[in-house]
This record gives C-alpha cells, structure tokens and sequence, in this order.
C-alpha cells in the first residue's frame, strides 16, 4: 500500500523527522497505536534500533516489533522482527521536487492465513493500514515543515584517502574532549556551502571544496539543526590544523563509532561511515 504527500521542508529536514522518536512513539496515539521504542536510544532513530508496537485489529489487540535496516537522507525502511505476519517491511522514500520533498511511503505485508485470511486482509487491515500511513505522513510533515525555519549549523565530512577528518572540542565543559566535524553556523546571507569553506579555513586553516550532503539533518539542543556536507581538500596534501580546538584526527571508518561524538553527530556515524566506505 502506497501513500504519497508533497512536504514544504528541503530533503534532509525530512528525512531528519522520518528518523525522530517522540514523532515515531506519539504520532499515532490517536489511532489508538502504541509505540516505543526499545532499548537504548538517541534523539533520532539509527540502523538496528527497534520498535515495539500495539494496536488495535477489529478491537483486538496486535503486537508487533520491526528493526530499522536504513536510515538514510532520502529513505528510512524498517522490517517485521516479531509478530503475527509472515513479513512487513515498511519503507519512506524521499524525492526532491525543489525545495519541496515528496514522501512515498509504502507498506508490504503477509498475513500467515491462506483464504479467509486473505479477506480479513482485504477487508480490515489494509484500511487500518492506510489509516496509520496518512496519519504517519501528516506527523512527518508537521514536524518538517516545523523545523525547516530553523538556523543551520553545518559540519563538514572532509574525506581523504578512506580516512575522515574528526576534531576534539575544547569548550564549553560538557563538550570538552567530545569529538565533532568541523563547522558551525551559517551566518546571515550566507550559503551553506560558503559556511562549509569559511570555518573550515577559520577552524583547520584549510581549504576545502563542498562536494555534496551527507546524513538527515539533526536538531539540536539549542533550537538549530545541523546538517553535513562532504567536502574535500582543495590541495590534497594540505595538513588540518587544530587552531581552535584540542586536536584533529583523520579517522577509518571502523574506528568511527568509538569515538566520543558529541550526541548530535552520533546519530549520522552510519552514513559517515557509508561516505568514508564509498570513498
Ligand atoms: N561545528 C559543529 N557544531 C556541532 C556539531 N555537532 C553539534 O552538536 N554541534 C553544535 C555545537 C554548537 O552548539 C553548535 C555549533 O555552533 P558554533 O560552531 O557556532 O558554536 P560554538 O559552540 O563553537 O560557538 P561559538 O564559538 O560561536 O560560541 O552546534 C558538529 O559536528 N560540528
């Protein structure tokens, strides 16, 4: 079952509240679904993490746990674990259409009854269904298009020779010895991409070349939203200096999740690590 909606928010802000937990435990209280997610969790969904549903069937209650598989800028897909089907794989995809996003968000199941099964299929579920998808969509979009009026840190995912460019923060104390991408915020009037290249040369004295985005974006503590750039060094050889933090480190993609990232960065270390494999 398909369900598609035009979202007034870019790509990656989207794709950020597709991934967001109080929308995936709470934006379907009122079809009666219960949602939580298990064990332990960040602000926004990651590969891996599940979701335990209940909800009510023709006044019966069903439970249901699903794993996230992908949780990309342009798509987010989770697959049944447990539960009284005999698959479901649940999939948003996304398209940009300008500055707009379109949202194809489509439902696969296989009930485990042959005929009669099938008609309650037919008859029940499949309502049920799109009733969860067209309230999932309105959540998604509110959400969005909430956020899209936000200020916009960037970072940048400098990439160079299979290896990413992480640095150490040194203030303020609940951040020191965290470690971040370059970046910061966009100043007024200024592009993202111009943002990517004046802090990495106020930050690393370097210059570097935006190559294009990286991850959903994420929403921060402080009322802003961050979202990543890949970039490259303009001169191959230069050497990335820490002038306003602690230390620069060119990091493998194994070693990524082991670091100490600031919360933020720690939810899109899957797609840093997806940059630094393709590289
Ligand atoms: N540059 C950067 N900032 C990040 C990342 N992850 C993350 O949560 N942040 C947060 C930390 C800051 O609150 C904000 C960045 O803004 P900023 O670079 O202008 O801020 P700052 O704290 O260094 O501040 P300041 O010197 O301007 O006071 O975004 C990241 O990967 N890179």
């Amino acid at each position: 079952m398909r369900t598609t909606a035009l979202i007034d928010a870019p790509l990656p802000t989207v794709g950020g509240a597709l991934r967001d937990i109080p929308l995936a435990e709470h934006g379907l209280a009122e079809l009666g679904v219960r949602a939580r997610v298990v064990g332990k969790a960040s602000a926004l969904l990651v590969p891996g993490d599940e979701l335990s549903f209940r909800m009510p069937v023709l006044g019966v209650p069903v439970s249901l746990r699903t794993r996230i598989v992908r949780a990309d800028a342009d798509a987010l897909t989770s697959v049944l674990v447990a539960g009284p089907l005999r698959e479901l794989r649940h999939e948003a995809v996304l398209a940009a259409v300008g500055d707009r996003t379109l949202i194809t968000d489509s439902v696969h199941w296989k009930t485990p009854l042959g005929g009669p099964g099938r008609l309650a299929d037919v008859a029940l579920l499949r309502r049920k269904v799109l009733a969860v998808q067209a309230q999932r969509v309105r959540a998604v979009r509110e959400l969005a298009e909430s956020w899209a009026g936000r200020k916009v840190v960037v970072g940048a995912a400098i990439v160079r020779s299979g290896l990413l460019l992480a640095q150490q923060r040194r203030y303020p104390a609940d951040h020191a010895g965290r470690w971040e991408l370059p970046g910061g915020r966009v100043e007024p009037g200024e592009g993202e991409r111009e943002a990517v290249v004046r802090e990495c040369k106020e930050e690393l004295d370097v210059e570097v070349r935006p190559t294009g985005r990286v991850g959903t974006d994420v929403p921060l503590s402080n009322g802003m939203i961050l979202r990543i750039h890949s970039a490259e060094l303009v001169e191959a050889a230069a050497v990335p200096k820490a002038v306003e933090h602690h230390d620069v480190r060119w990091v493998k993609a194994a070693d990524l999740p082991a670091l100490d990232w600031l919360d933020a960065d720690r939810v899109l270390v899957h797609s840093l690590r997806e940059l630094v494999d393709k590289s």
